[in-house]
């Protein structure tokens, strides 16, 4: 399609002669006098870059640049000043003009121009279809299940998602807080801001607090240059605080002043720096436990606790495992290139049998062995590990599917069912002694 370029002067002469310029370059012009039909103009059709001179019957170019910003904020203006004319130039730059040109002057001059606005225009574009897929990829839509225990939850984080108000979200590893925490900020107002997510488990006390609140150079050593910590990048947005739980006591008490004051310490510096942070914390422990044995600042929770969500755990709505499994084996097989249609209804009995510790990462896990295990059209149990077979052995070791341990309590298994039972035999073939293998049957329950 071609590049639009609208051009807005009320001399009709000098539009004439620019259009010609540009149209030779193989651009669509558009032609407009005044402010009034140049408005008709953008509404009628999609202009990539708007040429605007200052002066205009109906209003002044210069202000008119806030206006098409706010507007159309994918195209781009380039201001048609007068001779000497600087300070008209710099103003429109600052409302968010693209560039500005002096007129008549520099006719060799616009056309090199327009094509570095054209890219930016592009560049606008591209930005919103990605901004468009991310939100789409985070929204709760993309919260998969409709047990009514999820939904509930879901019902939950749409409600307190518009405010600002501090969210505590508890539940298991892998019930998807992260994927809770995304979407409650790409439903708020803070969706075009920072979202910003920190694992307080990841890091040793030290290291943590300056990824979380940065320092200043020279702060110890290593510290080189100043460090802008997270708090700072997610200014405006969100940050989420993973396993909170694990934060040192002395962390603890530097949050519970940002939920207080928005202000924080940088390491090395005297001065508070203030922020504007929406805050979600996340755990798997039971934090009035960890309040009990002292580990765990209680006027800290009940700040972070203002509004708590419950993720349930995957076992405590197994109606959504048929089609979380089915959405998993869609997406995977289209990564590793095969062609799965279906699940058999064993495979997702299995699945809808089995504890789930790691609960959604797990299951995720699991159903990308199958897709690599399978070569035909359909998951079947085969392609499932070995402890999810096992369920009805409640004895057995609880073992995640990709596990080293898995791999070799299948190995063992397979040895044992060649020497057909024959522990020696095994053991010799396994280049083991005897004792550790009857050590490993007990342990796997062989
Ligand atoms: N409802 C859902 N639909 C589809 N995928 C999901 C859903 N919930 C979680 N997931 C996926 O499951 C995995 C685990 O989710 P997530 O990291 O959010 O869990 P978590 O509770 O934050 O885990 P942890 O406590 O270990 O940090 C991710 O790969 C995520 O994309």
């Amino acid at each position: 399609m071609m590049n639009k370029i609208l051009i807005i002067d009320d001399e009709e002469k000098l539009r004439g002669l620019l259009a010609r310029i540009i149209k030779l370059e193989g651009f669509e012009v558009l032609e407009a006098g005044d402010l009034k039909s140049a408005v008709r103009k953008l509404d009628q059709s999609d202009i990539d870059v708007v040429l605007c001179d200052v002066k205009l019957p109906d209003g002044n170019g210069v202000e008119f640049v806030k206006t098409l910003r706010e507007k159309y904020p994918l195209l781009e203006v380039i201001l048609l000043t007068a001779y000497g004319n600087i300070p008209d130039g710099v103003q429109a730059i600052k409302s968010g003009a693209f560039d500005y040109i002096t007129k008549g002057d520099d006719n060799n001059k616009i056309i090199p121009l327009i094509y570095r606005a054209l890219e930016k225009a592009e560049l606008n574009k591209r930005v919103q279809k990605l901004e468009k897929q991310v939100s789409d990829k985070y929204s709760f839509h993309s919260i998969i299940g409709k047990s009514r225990n999820i939904t509930a939850s879901i019902e939950l984080a749409r409600r307190v998602a518009p405010t600002d108000t501090t969210v505590l979200l508890l539940g298991e590893t892998g019930t998807g807080k992260e994927v809770f925490a995304q979407s409650i900020h790409q439903a708020s107002p803070r969706a075009k801001k920072s979202f910003v997510a920190i694992n307080c488990s990841a890091f040793g006390k030290d290291l943590l607090e300056s990824e979380m609140f940065g320092h200043k150079a020279g702060a110890f050593t290593g510290a080189i240059r100043d460090k802008k910590g997270l708090f700072e990048e997610a200014n405006s947005g969100t940050i989420f605080l993973d396993e909170i739980g694990e934060l040192a006591s002395e962390l603890q008490a530097k949050l519970l002043r940002v939920l207080e004051t928005g202000e924080f310490i940088k390491i090395g510096e005297t001065v508070p720096t203030k922020v504007n942070v929406r805050i979600i914390a996340a755990t798997n422990r039971d934090l009035q436990k960890e309040i009990a044995s002292g580990d765990f600042r209680s006027d800290l929770f009940y700040r972070l606790s203002v509004f708590q969500i419950t993720i349930p755990a995957l076992r405590e709505r197994v109606e959504d495992i048929g089609p979380l499994a089915t959405e998993f084996a869609t997406r995977f097989a289209l990564k590793a290139n095969k062609k799965i249609k279906s699940l058999s209804r064993d495979f997702i009995a299995a699945l809808e049998h089995y504890a789930w510790n790691g609960n959604i990462r797990e299951l995720k896990n699991v159903i990308e062995r199958s897709v690599i295990l399978t070569d035909g059209e359909e998951l079947n149990v085969e392609s499932l590990p070995f402890e999810l077979l096992q369920i009805s052995n409640g004895n057995s070791k609880n073992l995640s599917a990709f596990s080293l341990a898995s791999a070799e309590k299948l190995h063992l298994q397979k040895i044992l069912n060649y020497t057909k039972g024959n522990k020696a035999e095994a053991a010799r073939l396994l280049e083991i002694g005897i004792a550790t293998l009857y050590r490993k049957i007990d342990e796997y329950k062989l």
